[in-house]
């Protein structure tokens, strides 16, 4: 069995050590356009494995997508990531072109592939590659959700100084500042958050889960990978196992939620057949109004995708 993570940056190398470290495939194949970096990468990696107890061969290779064919599942990094002052939708004129070509390859070599994106700006680059890949929706999804969920429960941990492994919590809606964290449906070891951290320190953990990953590229000077890339493949695991695990993820709607046509973090089952579900959670008038403030918001830039005249 095979996986393939295509963009062999700081999210896609950390994605493919991921995989590797939890022996999800018997390979995992690194694709990058940049000549060696996949190469030299992914045989950094394999040193690992004598020091890290893993069989999961890693190769590397520079845009053969012949070495790819066949994958179970592949991860798509490839792109730009933003710089500080620039917002994720910035990012648009360049990776739909990116997402769109890496795409097309992917789907030829690996016609069966459920095809996770990781390129940003998220929701409208799920779109683009659901365009290009012409497959059911249920196999081209993206991560994004299960990150900034991460980010929260972090944030919560930290104000209850309690383990993060206990903080349970959903958030919906596109990966931008407009996401939307529900403080109704966050539990700590089964305690309704609200009953343990009072309303306006809530806000402004939700404020800064909305800005999580601005605050890493203001810090870094380019955005964050090793959360990224341990989300990309803990959703990989949730497949390759079959595990059901319920997670919240970039989906396409049609008619969930009332919305259609429309790419949006959502909860969902994930198992081997990819997306098996969406699940739809009761929201009260104030939580569906965020929610559609935020499809409006991936809307926004779908169109422009559509403008752009390139899928
Ligand atoms: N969805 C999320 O939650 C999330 C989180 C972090 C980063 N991201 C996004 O993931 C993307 C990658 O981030 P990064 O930090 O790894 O960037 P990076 O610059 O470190 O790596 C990107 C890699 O993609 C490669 N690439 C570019 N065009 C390619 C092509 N046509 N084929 C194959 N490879 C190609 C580059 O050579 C580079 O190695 C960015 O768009 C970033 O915004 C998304
Ligand atoms: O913030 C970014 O640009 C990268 C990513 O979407 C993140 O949330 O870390």
């Amino acid at each position: 069995m095979k996986i393939t993570v295509v963009g062999a940056g700081n999210v896609g190398a950390t994605c493919a050590n991921c995989i590797a470290q939890k022996e999800l495939a018997n390979e995992v194949v690194l694709l990058d356009i940049k000549e060696g970096v996949a190469e030299g990468k992914a045989l950094d990696m394999w040193q690992t494995a004598p020091i890290n107890y893993y069989n999961t061969k890693v190769t590397g290779v520079t845009n053969d997508y012949e070495a790819t064919a066949g994958s179970e599942v592949v991860v798509i990094t490839s792109g730009l990531p933003r710089k500080p002052g620039m917002s994720r939708d910035d990012l648009i004129s360049i990776n739909a072109g990116i997402v769109k070509s890496v795409t097309e390859n992917v789907v030829k070599h690996s016609p069966d592939a459920i095809i996770i994106i990781v390129s940003n700006p998220l929701d409208v680059m799920c779109y683009a590659a659901y365009l290009a890949a012409k497959k059911p929706s249920t196999k081209v999804f993206g991560m994004a959700g299960v990150l900034d969920t991460a980010r929260y429960r972090a944030f919560i941990a930290d104000e209850l100084q309690v383990s993060p492994k206990d903080i349970q919590a959903l958030l919906m809606g596109g990966h931008g500042d407009t996401m939307v964290p529900l403080p109704r449906y966050t539990t700590v070891a089964g305690i309704p958050v609200t009953e343990l951290i009072d309303a306006d320190k809530l806000e402004a953990i939700i404020e800064r889960t909305k800005k999580g990953g601005g605050e890493l590229v203001n810090l870094m000077g380019t955005s964050a990978w090793y959360a990224p890339g341990a989300a990309a493949a803990q959703m990989v695991e949730a497949i390759v196992r079959d595990q059901k695990r319920i997670f919240p993820v970039c989906t396409l709607l049609n008619g969930e939620y009332g919305m259609e046509g429309i790419y949006l973090g959502v909860p969902v089952k994930l198992g081997k057949a990819g997306i098996e579900e969406v699940i739809e959670v009761k929201l009260n008038d104030a939580e569906m109004e965020l929610l559609k403030g935020s499809a409006a918001a991936v809307k926004s830039v779908m169109d422009v995708l559509d403008g752009m005249n390139i899928i």
